[in-house]
């Protein structure tokens, strides 16, 4: 006798983590994967979206850092809390463990809501992949953007106008590009690509995983 399950078996969708130091093209090459029809979850966007007016973090934020750290719509005073957190490492241990969590949920629930959805490829765009083991767990591989150091400080400078001490006071709080490459089973070096390049490469990678 054979029996006929009730639901289709789906297989389980591919987890793909994307990430890269500040500036590296990690979030555009993302992007071009979602373009090529994977599903995207975007760490900075949640985080961002945790801290806005009214957001979860926004309570602890005020208890642990003061009301000087909240603008005066409510949300997150993200100017003042960069020049904090890169300066001072205990500050940005007690933000992380803020937002974190809640980045960390976010990110289970839309997971959950792709593969629902019947999507086959995943893409987690997430910046502190080698920082933290929090991250990797759920993941099937690891896909780094990496290109020099100088690239970094100069697509930073002209996305948002920091300094390069501004900029590099970010990158030291990160892992070093060795550190990314060795944890990586993919690597996109995003030097001298054009754009149109890059989104061959993203084309390249999608196709690998059946898109
Ligand atoms: C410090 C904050 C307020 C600065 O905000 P800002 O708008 O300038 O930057 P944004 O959030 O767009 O992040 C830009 C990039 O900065 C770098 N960055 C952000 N947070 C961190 C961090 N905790 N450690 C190292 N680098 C970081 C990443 O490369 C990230 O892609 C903000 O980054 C923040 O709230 N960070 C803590 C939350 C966090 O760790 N987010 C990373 C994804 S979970
Ligand atoms: N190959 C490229 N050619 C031209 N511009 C690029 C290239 N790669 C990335 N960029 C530009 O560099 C800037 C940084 O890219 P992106 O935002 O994807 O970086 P990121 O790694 O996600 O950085 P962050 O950690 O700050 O979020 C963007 O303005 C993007 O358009």
């Amino acid at each position: 006798m054979t029996t006929t399950p009730a639901r289709p078996i789906c297989p389980r969708p591919l987890r793909l983590g994307v990430t890269g130091g500040i500036g590296s093209g990690k979030s555009t090459f993302a992007a071009m994967l979602r373009d090529c029809g994977a599903a995207l979850i975007d760490a900075d966007a949640i985080a961002r979206a945790v801290t806005e007016a009214g957001g979860p973090a926004i309570a602890d934020i005020r208890d642990t850092f003061g009301a000087d750290y909240i603008d005066a719509q409510g949300a997150l005073d993200r100017v003042r809390m960069r020049a904090l957190v890169f300066a001072d490492a205990g500050a940005k241990e007690r933000l992380e463990a803020i937002v974190h969590p809640l980045v960390g949920n976010a990110i289970a629930q839309a997971a959950a809501v792709a593969a629902q959805a019947g999507q086959r490829l995943i893409v987690f765009d997430i910046p502190l992949l080698t920082e933290s083991p929090r991250w990797a767990r759920q993941l099937d591989a690891v896909l780094v953007v990496d290109c020099r150091e100088e690239s970094q400080v100069a697509r930073v400078q002209a996305r948002n106008g920091l300094t390069e001490d501004a900029i590099r006071a970010i990158m030291a709080t990160q892992s070093s590009r060795a550190v990314r490459r060795a944890a990586a089973d993919f690597v996109v070096y995003n030097d001298a690509l054009t754009l149109s390049d890059l989104q061959t490469k993203a084309r390249q990678v999608a196709a690998g995983f059946g898109l």
